[in-house]
């Protein structure tokens, strides 16, 4: 299969004890700044995606996250120039280090509903539902 057309990228919802979720502000300078984001970046070839997400936890925040705690939670395609951006997001609830903003100008934890208030990049709105829908599971 030719993958040439496919960007793929990994993002993390890192989840707090309260239910609430990280994100980060792309910094001016870098495409879409100014956009809250989950943290997470390009899947280098012959990586992983998982191995990809821990690698850019660790270069992103200064966690550190054991693949095995990264749960596949849903994806999202989009448009870009001529190419379809492939976005999986992971849920994570188990790291170790305060996440620090080493590569975003800004971090916050918001409960899934309000990350409804913030800008983010089009890809990631379905996500908003998906976090929202996984929270509001009834404990089995
Ligand atoms: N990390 C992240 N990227 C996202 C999200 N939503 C979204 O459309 N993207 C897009 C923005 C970029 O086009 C692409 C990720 O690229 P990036 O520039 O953050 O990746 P990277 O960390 O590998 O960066 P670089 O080395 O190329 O600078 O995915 C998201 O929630 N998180």
């Amino acid at each position: 299969m030719d993958n040439s057309t496919i960007l793929l990228v990994v993002a993390a919802a890192l989840t707090d004890p309260q239910g609430r979720i990280l994100v980060q502000r792309r910094p001016a300078g870098k495409a879409m700044a100014g956009l809250w984001e989950f943290p997470g970046g390009k899947v280098e070839p012959g990586e992983a995606p998982e191995a990809a997400l821990v690698r850019e936890l660790a270069e992103e925040l200064g966690v550190g996250v054991a693949a095995e705690d990264l749960t596949p939670l849903t994806f999202a395609t989009a448009p870009v120039s001529e190419r379809t951006l492939l976005l999986l997001l992971y849920r994570c609830d188990r790291w170790q280090g305060e996440p620090q903003p080493i590569d975003a100008d800004a971090l916050d934890w918001r409960r899934p509903a309000d990350l409804r208030d913030l800008a983010m990049p089009p890809a990631d709105l379905p996500f908003i539902d998906a976090l929202a829908a996984f929270e509001s599971r009834a404990p089995e």
